[in-house]
């Protein structure tokens, strides 16, 4: 709690960023308006994590672009950061593992561990192995007061793909609703309030969810930038000038590009078989 009374959150946002448009950035801007509007949350950080290659969607370039473009994107917010752990990892990692990584992140700032390498990698250890219910590198940090509450930010479409069979597992959508919280953009064609009210996990958990309702609507999506981009019209306005330039400067976004990974069918369905296979 913060001396206000008022509880410290963090953004984090998951999601391919190809290419990171205006709208994501109003994502936060939306989500720290609505959340600080309930006097009851203090936002003090936005995080941009960037699915890694391994995620293998159609059309997803190289995660070391996308991630230069989402910095390029940021340099003028002085709250939204871009994360690199996620981009690098070599295997596509469950959103589910994402959150718990950044949740020890905050641990650990919290700690103030702040000391040389070896310090450091001690006392994170000693975290892990004193929080954790389970071994290894994604084990679930214990949830502790001090620490800002962890929330992840995403569009209605994100919440509706929860119902995808085999898609998330069930044990992952309850952890990331119950344990963190999720605050959800209403993007065109999603209909959250609904979503939830079908749901026996959302709804059980819906004082964790908040709804946060774009009144400019908008059918911005990379993949409209994308589809723009190889028929060379226009996307000025619709992404930073910053990330345009990137993007002519190394010629990405054509319709060789959109062909990547397109053998691969929708990555994650492949590699979800079942409860047992988390990890
Ligand atoms: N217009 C929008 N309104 C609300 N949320 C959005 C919008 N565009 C993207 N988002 C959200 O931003 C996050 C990251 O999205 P992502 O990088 O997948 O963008 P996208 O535009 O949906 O991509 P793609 O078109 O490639 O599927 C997701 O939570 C997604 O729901
Ligand atoms: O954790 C899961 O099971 C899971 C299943 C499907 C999608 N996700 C995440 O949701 C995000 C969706 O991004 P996108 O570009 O496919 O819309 C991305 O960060 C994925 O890692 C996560």
């Amino acid at each position: 709690m913060e001396p206000q009374g008022r509880t410290k959150v963090v953004l984090l946002a998951c999601g391919s960023f190809n290419p990171i448009t205006n709208i994501h950035l109003r994502m936060f801007e939306l989500a720290r308006d609505y959340l600080e509007d309930t006097g009851q949350y203090i936002v003090v950080k936005g995080i941009i994590s960037a699915v890694g290659d391994g995620y293998k969607k159609k059309g997803l370039i190289e995660a070391s672009h996308r991630v230069e473009m989402a910095k390029l994107a940021i340099d003028t917010s002085d709250w939204i950061k871009v994360d690199t752990w996620e981009s690098q990892q070599p295997e596509w990692v469950e959103t589910a593992k994402v959150i718990r990584h950044h949740y020890k992140e905050l641990v650990s700032e919290e700690l103030n561990i702040d000391e040389v390498d070896t310090v450091k990698y001690t006392k994170r250890r000693k975290i892990e192995e004193t929080d954790s219910t389970s071994e290894g590198l994604f084990s679930y940090p214990k949830m502790r007061d001090n620490v800002p509450q962890l929330k992840l930010l995403c569009g209605a479409d994100v919440l509706e793909s929860f119902s995808v069979p085999n898609l998330w597992k069930p044990e992952d959508i309850a952890e990331i609703v119950g344990r963190y919280g999720l605050v959800c953009i209403t993007r065109t064609g999603c209909d959250a309030h609904r979503f939830i009210h079908q749901s026996d996990v959302l709804w059980k958990h819906r004082k964790n969810i908040h709804v946060v309702r774009e009144w400019v609507t908008n059918e911005i999506s990379a993949t409209h930038v994308r589809r723009a981009l190889r028929r060379g019209q226009t996307v000025r306005y619709l992404l930073p000038d910053a990330v345009l330039s990137y993007i002519q400067q190394h010629g990405l976004y054509s319709a060789e590009s959109e062909q990547k990974n397109a053998e691969v069918i929708l990555a994650p369905l492949q590699r979800y078989t079942g409860p047992s296979s988390s990890s």
